[in-house]
């Protein structure tokens, strides 16, 4: 018996008695499994994984994990079987640290990163800090994993069983450090259970993903589970105050016996004191722990301040000395998609490419680059289909309220008519103009702006396709705003 399947023995996963499968590999999917997988039956939101159970067995699973209800729908062919039966109250917390054990190695420093917005952006910056100060280092979410090595993710957080395969290739491939994000559907879903944390950060909490979690309680209740669950006792927690969220976290925190470092603009251990904005970034004054520094930080967008401040701290409770720490500062780039120049027209007008899909994002982003613009403020705003429907019209308004001059298109409108997201965004800014083709909407964005105009394009951030039906058709922000700008001003932005 291999020393894998040992482990997963020795995990005395209520394995058949009798029965000692020579577990060759994990599967989430019965589609990928192979002669002698153990495959993870889970509960879904549109199927049982039971379901699956009989395809697996043919395809030779040597061991089934699965809950009282994927053992009944497939009794029978479980009967017949020969394959060990593994029932757990929670197959997915059984299956995540099934696979933190099966992968076995992880780097020795893993910080998550939770919060409606800034989970990339943070995770980012700390893995920018740690590679200035010579550690080797990824981090993984949205834009996938990126630093040392890359690769495409297909989630934020990705199923366990990626998840801990990604893990244990970087370790054995030498990375040192790494940054993560925390989603709340990948809490939820136990996907990061196993993962040896070091540290966790929250940035902030406000509406998104109210189809999922139905209500704020439940949406915060899972991003809590990062301090409350995940995050062992002795670890440390990065708490920005300054969110309203902030001080509720930090008590969640400090009950399960976490240390406790606190950022904000109010107070806290790290606290930015002063931001003075020019053209290409901002001067920063901060203190940690009453000492006072100064950091040059080429990004723009104030909010970004209290994202890098975060990743300090993640960087600083992870054994760098502060004053190294906040020397890379000025080194950190632009996260691909965040406030991004994407191209300046001949005018002088920018054109800027963000990620922002959340109501609040929409409005941190345009008060971001107000300081930035001496004359109007254009956006164009969509909302992405099968999410949370609540918060289309709250973007509308975020845009319109902050934004002098709004176009309203497509997103990703996956299988929703797109007309009727449109609709709904344009509750909240009637005035808006509503112009579905998004390679039109940003034409037009552009060709409207002035000398002294800015114009940011948010929604799709770093995003290479849009999502149509069950189509990912090839779409880029940046692209499109450079085509954009070379057809209007007759050059290459
Ligand atoms: C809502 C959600 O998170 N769904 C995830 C969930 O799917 P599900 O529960 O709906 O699965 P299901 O379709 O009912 O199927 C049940 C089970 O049967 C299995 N199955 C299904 C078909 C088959 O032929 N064989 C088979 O074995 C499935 O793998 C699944 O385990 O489990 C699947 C397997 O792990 C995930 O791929 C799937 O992510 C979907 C695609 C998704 O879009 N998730 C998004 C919302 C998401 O997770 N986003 C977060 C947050 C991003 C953010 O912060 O903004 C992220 O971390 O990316
Ligand atoms: N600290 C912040 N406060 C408010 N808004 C922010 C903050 N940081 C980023 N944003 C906005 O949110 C957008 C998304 O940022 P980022 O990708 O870092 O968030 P995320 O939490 O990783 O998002 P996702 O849930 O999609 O993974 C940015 O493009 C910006 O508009
Ligand atoms: N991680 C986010 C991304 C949203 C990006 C936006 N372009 C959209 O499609 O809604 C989500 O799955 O809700
Ligand atoms: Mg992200």
């Amino acid at each position: 018996m291999g020393e894998r399947s040992k482990k997963l023995n020795q995990l005395a996963l209520t394995a058949r008695e009798g029965k000692n499968p020579d577990i060759t590999g994990l599967a989430i999917d019965s589609r990928e499994v192979k002669e002698g997988y153990l495959f993870a039956a889970l509960p879904g939101t549109r199927v049982h994984g039971g379901e699956f159970i009989q395809y697996a067995l043919r395809m030779g699973a040597a061991a089934i994990l699965t809950d009282a209800q994927g053992a009944e729908i497939a009794a029978s062919e479980l009967a017949a079987s020969d394959a060990a039966l593994v029932i757990a109250e929670d197959p997915r917390q059984a299956l995540a640290y099934t696979a933190a054990l099966w992968f076995g190695a992880q780097p020795e420093t893993i910080v998550a990163v939770t919060g409606t917005n800034g989970k990339t952006s943070v995770s980012t910056f700390v893995r920018q800090i740690w590679t200035e100060l010579g550690h080797p280092a990824i981090n993984l979410g949205t834009t996938g994993v990126e630093g040392a090595w890359t690769a495409p993710l297909a989630h934020t957080t990705p199923d366990p069983i990626t998840l801990h395969r990604c893990l244990a290739e970087a370790a054995e491939a030498g990375i040192t450090h790494a940054a993560m994000e925390a989603s709340s559907h990948g809490l939820e879903q136990r996907r990061l259970d196993g993962v040896r944390l070091t540290a966790a950060a929250f940035t902030n909490f406000t509406q998104d993903h109210l189809d999922y979690h139905k209500t704020f309680d439940a949406y915060f209740a899972a991003k809590a589970g990062l301090f409350r669950r995940v995050l062992p006792p002795d670890g440390t927690a990065v708490i920005n105050l300054d969110d309203p969220k902030g001080n509720e976290m930090r008590a969640i925190a400090a009950a399960r016996g976490q240390h406790i470092l606190t950022v904000g603009r109010a107070g806290g251990d790290l606290c930015l004191l002063n931001q003075r904005f020019d053209a290409t970034g901002q001067d920063l004054r901060f203190t940690l722990w009453g000492k006072t520094f100064q950091a040059r930080l080429n990004l723009i967008g104030g909010f970004q301040a209290e994202n890098v401040l975060l990743a300090c701290g993640l960087a600083i409770t992870s054994g760098d000395d502060p004053a190294r720490v906040f020397e890379t500062l000025p080194h950190l780039t632009t996260v691909r998609g965040r406030m991004q120049l994407a191209a300046t027209r001949s005018n002088g007008a920018a054109v800027y490419v963000d990620y922002a899909h959340t109501p609040d994002a929409v409005a941190t982003a345009l008060r971001a680059l107000r300081p930035h613009v001496m004359g109007r403020l254009i956006a164009i705003v969509g909302a992405g289909g099968d999410r949370d429907a609540t918060k289309r019209p709250l973007m509308g308004q975020a845009a319109a309220e902050n934004a002098d001059v709004v176009y309203v298109t497509d997103d990703n409108p996956r299988s929703e008519d797109p007309a009727q997201i449109r609709a709904a965004v344009m509750e909240g800014a009637p005035e808006a103009y509503e112009v579905g083709d998004r390679a039109e909407a940003i034409l037009r964005g552009i060709d409207a702006l002035q000398p002294g105009d800015a114009l940011l394009i948010a929604g799709k951030g770093h995003e290479t396709g849009q999502i149509v039906g069950d189509q990912i058709l090839p779409f880029d922000d940046v692209e499109q705003a450079s085509i954009a700008v070379a057809a209007l001003d007759g050059r290459v932005a």
